[in-house]
């Protein structure tokens, strides 16, 4: 595992009001986060049940070699531990480079610094030379050979998937993944240890690292290391609970796209991450999206006959709609189609 073993720098001048919660202990009964063996035969099975029953799961055996987690979990590492005004220069975050507890342009707030990425390498490269100073040939060359291997499991799991569910093409959730138009994004966030004198306010309650929220696209794919804090809510929508860190695995939530191609079947999934008193979180999170002109639609071997529960809209509205909400707002609200009675 790595941990940031440099100081590290953010900025400490500006107020920033943060969002505290109450870390309610979840539900009286263990639950057990499902695990998908991608190498065995009943994986497709699994992802349908742990779809329908909590739109996240885990993965092992996920075939993305440990050398590429490492390579970039390092090269992330020596990224955060620059001083402030070199990270700032990677910055602002849209549409890719440095953020700093401010998420999105609408008002939220969290204790975590990131880079956002997008698929457009050369675009990165610029931006993080940016911060460097010098070639950041090491980061970019870690940062494509990842981000190809995870969108190659991901797309792995996205067949399996089709396929658990019958439909038509088996290729139909990946190939909008794999078009050369994919607008997948990329985010390491790194979320330092937070001052016990923060960590909690005077009601007992935890600070936010990054506030509850759907993912918007058809799938995230996260990887973090051994530090906790990530929680997901249940389908009752009141019970939080954490996902014990794994770092030799990854994690998988159902987005607002998939809800929709599904049909409200899967839910895209609530999580949240506690910032964390005495150890830094580091997650990269790829986030699997469709074009921006693809019409986000049910997949038709899903409906027989059904009428769809959402109005239809590009992928391209989704987001220009989507990046004007604050990030617990419910996003397809908007899209929803109200019932004929
Ligand atoms: C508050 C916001 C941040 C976000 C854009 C938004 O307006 C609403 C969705 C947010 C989210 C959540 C998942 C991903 O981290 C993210 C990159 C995304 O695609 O949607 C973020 C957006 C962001 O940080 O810009
Ligand atoms: O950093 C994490 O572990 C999760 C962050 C997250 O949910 C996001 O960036 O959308
Ligand atoms: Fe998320």
């Amino acid at each position: 595992m790595v941990v940031l073993s440099k100081p590290t720098s953010t900025s400490t001048s500006v107020q920033y009001s943060y969002s505290y919660i109450r870390n309610c202990k979840t539900t009286t009964f263990p639950i057990i986060i499902p695990v998908v063996d991608l190498s065995k035969p009943d994986a497709k099975t699994l992802i349908v049940n742990a779809c329908d029953e909590f739109g996240f799961f885990k993965v092992i055996n996920h075939g993305v070699p440990m050398d590429s987690i490492s390579n970039l979990e390092s090269e992330a590492v020596n990224f955060f531990s620059l001083p402030f005004h070199q990270k700032q220069q990677a910055g602002p975050p849209n549409p890719s480079g440095y953020g700093n507890k401010k998420i999105g342009v609408n008002g939220d707030v969290g204790w975590v610094e990131y880079l956002h990425l997008t698929n457009d390498q050369n675009y990165n490269s610029m931006r993080l030379s940016l911060a460097f100073g010098h070639n950041p040939h090491k980061f970019c060359c870690a940062l494509s050979e990842y981000m190809c291997t995870v969108r190659k499991m991901g797309c792995e799991i996205l067949d399996l998937m089709a396929e658990g569910l019958n439909t038509e093409q088996k290729n139909v959730l990946s190939k909008l993944v794999m078009d050369k138009e994919s607008d997948s994004v990329f985010r390491l966030n790194h979320y330092p240890p937070c001052p016990p004198e923060m960590g909690l306010n005077n009601n007992g309650e935890d600070m936010v690292g990054f506030g509850e929220h759907t993912d918007p696209q058809i799938i995230s794919l996260l990887r973090s290391n051994n530090t906790s804090g990530l929680q997901i809510c249940l389908k009752d929508n009141k019970s939080w609970i954490s996902v014990p860190p794994d770092h030799n695995s990854f994690f998988v939530n159902v987005g607002d796209c998939l809800q929709v191609m599904t049909n409200g079947r899967f839910k895209s999934v609530k999580h949240r991450v506690l910032a964390n008193g005495l150890k830094s979180r580091l997650s990269m999170i790829y986030f699997c999206g469709p074009p921006l002109g693809k019409k986000i639609t049910p997949l038709h071997s899903l409906m027989k006959g059904k009428q769809s529960l959402y109005k239809e809209f590009t992928w391209f509205e989704y987001k220009k709609s989507a990046y004007a909400t604050r990030l617990a707002d419910n996003r397809l609200r908007h899209f929803e189609r109200i019932a004929a009675s």
